[in-house]
């Protein structure tokens, strides 16, 4: 065979491309703050009389080189200082809705980090109000159902956790569910049994991050200390047999993020990330962007990129979309309908001309 056609054959095919691109879908692995382009951080430090240490959009764009997640952090805790008033956080949300909109998202779930914001002296009622705001409107003016997800930072104390579930109680209609982020290694979910069980006992939906650095033991963790019904990243799990067999009997869904596994050199290459393998597993794996301005792209980037590097099929987009809705937390009913709809888009691409 010539290259050329060896080339031909490996290419992603437009069509699939395509089809991937307009297929509806959810997005259950968002940091809103990871999804602050250079050119809104420089707007918004720039309005709000903040100093940053870059000299310009190029030169933030340029820092953006990683070698583990808490070198990602680190720029992103840094990027996210110019969020200072309740404008600045609407316009961060509003902007994900309008690319999660280009790339048929029809329901997300995004995590946001007040602590990164109380911390620094922004109120609470800043941060979710701001964001409360584009989610309605996302709602009224594009059709995409978003709820938001209180994420504690693992790097700081429980009682600091605590403190923010606290001071979240007034707010409690405007989150749907808790989760734990920021950095794994030496932070295992038992640091955060209180907290999670208080947000349980409020009738909180539980999600932590395990195993995306951190070992499978993370991971049981998440499952059996916090209640944990989804698992933020859990690339990991493949390394414990059992742990992988009680997953797939539970149902217990991997929001996982190729790009983002890639430029935190959890995998050497896309080529070699285990998505594929997670499937054919059984395991109810979605794909999400994660940070997405921070890592190379959106939702569609991470579908487009991983399915060539992987060459993944029709039959991997219909799991994909199907277990993103199914592992969502929209009701019985809404998800019912979001399926039919993917059904519908299967049907209309592919019915007899
Ligand atoms: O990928 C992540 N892992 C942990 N914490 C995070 N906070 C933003 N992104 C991440
Ligand atoms: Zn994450």
């Amino acid at each position: 065979m010539s290259e050329a056609v060896q080339h031909t054959e490996l290419m992603l095919s437009d069509r699939l491309a395509d089809f991937l691109r307009g297929m509806p879908k959810a997005e259950l692995h968002i940091h809103i703050e990871g999804s602050l382009e250079p050119e809104l951080i420089f707007q918004m430090a720039q309005r709000n009389g903040v100093s940053l240490p870059y000299a310009s959009v190029e030169a933030l764009r340029a820092a953006y080189a990683f070698t583990n997640l808490q070198s990602f952090l680190d720029i992103y805790y840094a990027g996210a200082s110019v969020l200072l008033t309740e404008v600045d956080f609407f316009d961060m949300a509003w902007a994900y809705f309008l690319r999660a909109r280009a790339d048929n998202v029809i329901h997300a779930e995004l995590f946001f980090d007040p602590q990164t914001h109380t911390m620094r002296g922004v109120p609470f009622a800043v941060v979710i109000n701001g964001l409360h705001r584009a989610v309605e409107r996302a709602r009224q003016e594009l059709g995409i159902r978003a709820s938001l997800i209180l994420c504690f930072l693992r790097h700081l104390s429980e009682d600091e956790a605590l403190a923010t579930l606290e001071e979240a109680k007034p707010y409690i209609g405007r989150f749907i569910g808790v989760g734990l982020d920021s950095g794994e290694l030496g932070n295992p979910p038992e640091k955060f049994a209180r907290v999670f069980a208080e947000a349980r006992r409020l009738g909180l939906r539980i999600v932590a991050h395990a195993g995306e650095e951190g070992p499978p033991a993370y991971i049981w963790g998440a499952l059996d200390v916090l209640g944990a019904e989804r698992i933020d990243h859990g690339v990991q799990a493949l390394k414990d047999p059992a742990l992988v067999e009680r997953l797939v009997r539970e149902h217990i869904p991997l929001t996982v993020c190729p790009l983002s596994n890639i430029k935190l050199c959890v995998f050497p290459t896309l080529a070699q990330h285990n998505l594929r393998e997670l499937l054919d597993r059984g395991l109810v794996a979605t794909i999400n962007s994660d940070d997405p301005a921070y890592f190379g792209g959106y939702i569609n980037q991470n579908y487009l990129e991983t399915f060539q590097a992987l060459q993944l099929n029709l039959g991997h987009a219909r799991r994909l979309a199907e277990n993103s809705f199914v592992a969502s937390f929209a009701s019985a009913e809404e998800k019912c309908r979001d399926l039919e709809r993917l059904v519908a888009y299967f049907d209309q691409t592919f019915a007899p001309a």
